[in-house]
C-alpha cells in the first residue's frame, strides 16, 4: 500500500501552514510534503511533526525569488554562492524534520543552453555530495511547460540520462505522474523502467491537477502497479483540491491510518 504524503502547500489551505500538520494527521495521513518550509521556524515544524506522529517526506531547496517568478536557481549562471548557502539553510530544516530527500529546482532557462546545462550539472554534483554527508537524497523533477513555461528540466529522458551520466548514489528522480502524463504519457511503462532511479513519486489528476480519483488517469491501477513494483518510498499528493480538502478525501479512505 503506498505511503501517501499530504502536500501542505496545495492541500488543507483552510488552515494556517502549521495547523495543516494537525489537519493532515487528523485526516489520516502519516506523512507530509510541501514546497518550502522557510517561512516557519525549524523547531516549530519539528514540534508539529512530533505531536502528530508525522514523517517529513520531502521539501524543496530554496528556489531563488519565488514571489518574483523564479523557479529555482540550479541552472542559472552566477547564482552558485546563493545555491550553496541555500543548501546549508535546507540542511538546518532537514536536521530538525528528519527529511531524507530534497528537491532541487533548476530554474527558468533554455533547456538547450550549454551554459545553463553546465551550471545545472555543477549545482547537482555540489548539492548531492553535500546532502550525502547527512544521508539525504537529492531529487530532480521534470516539469511540464504548460504549468511552468520556460522551466529548464522539461523532459524525463533528459533527467534519466543526467542521473546515469553523473552516477551519484544519492541523485534520484522525482517522478511526478502528473508531469509524466502531460509531457510524455506512457506512465506505467515509465514507472517500470525508471523506478530503480526514482526517489519520490507525486500524483494528481490530469489535466486539472485535482484529487487522483477522476479525469484522464486510472490511479487505482497505478497505485496497484506502484505496489507490484515494490516501491517503498512516499507518494506525494501534490494536487489542488476541487473544493474543501476534507470533502475530497474519499479516494484516500482505503489508505488512511484513521
Ligand atoms: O511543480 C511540481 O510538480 C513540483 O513538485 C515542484 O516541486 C514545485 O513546483
Ligand atoms: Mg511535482
Amino acid at each position: 500500500m503506498p505511503a501517501f504524503a499530504a502536500n501542505l502547500t496545495l492541500m488543507f489551505n483552510e488552515w494556517s501552514f502549521l495547523d495543516r500538520f494537525d489537519a493532515a494527521a487528523d485526516a489520516g495521513f502519516t506523512a507530509v510534503e510541501y514546497l518550502f518550509p522557510y517561512e516557519a521556524a525549524p523547531d516549530a515544524i519539528a514540534e508539529r511533526l512530533a505531536r502528530n506522529g508525522l514523517q517529513q517526506a520531502l521539501f524543496n531547496l530554496p528556489p531563488g525569488n519565488w514571489a518574483a517568478g523564479e523557479r529555482g536557481i540550479a541552472a542559472l549562471p552566477g547564482r552558485f554562492d546563493e545555491l550553496t548557502s541555500g543548501v546549508e539553510r535546507a540542511l538546518d530544516y532537514a536536521a530538525a524534520t528528519g527529511v531524507k530527500r530534497l528537491h532541487l529546482m533548476a530554474g527558468l532557462a533554455d533547456s538547450k543552453d550549454e551554459e545553463a546545462a553546465s551550471c545545472y550539472r555543477r549545482s547537482i554534483v555540489y548539492t548531492a555530495e553535500r546532502l550525502a554527508e547527512s544521508g539525504i537524497d537529492l531529487l530532480i523533477e521534470p516539469i511540464n511547460g504548460r504549468n511552468m513555461p520556460g522551466y529548464f528540466l522539461n523532459d524525463f529522458g533528459t533527467a534519466e540520462r543526467l542521473i546515469a551520466e553523473l552516477d551519484l548514489p544519492n541523485l534520484k528522480l522525482q517522478f511526478d505522474i502528473y508531469h509524466r502524463q502531460v509531457l510524455h504519457g506512457d506512465v506505467t511503462m515509465a514507472l517500470r523502467r525508471l523506478l530503480p532511479v526514482t526517489g519520490h513519486i507525486q500524483v494528481a489528476s490530469v489535466p486539472p491537477r485535482h484529487e487522483p480519483d477522476d479525469e484522464e488517469l486510472n490511479y487505482a491501477y497505478l497505485f496497484e502497479e506502484i505496489d507490484r513494483l515494490g516501491y517503498d518510498g512516499f507518494v506525494g499528493c501534490e494536487y489542488i483540491p476541487r473544493g474543501r480538502t476534507l470533502d475530497g478525501l474519499d479516494w484516500f479512505k482505503p489508505f488512511s491510518r484513521s
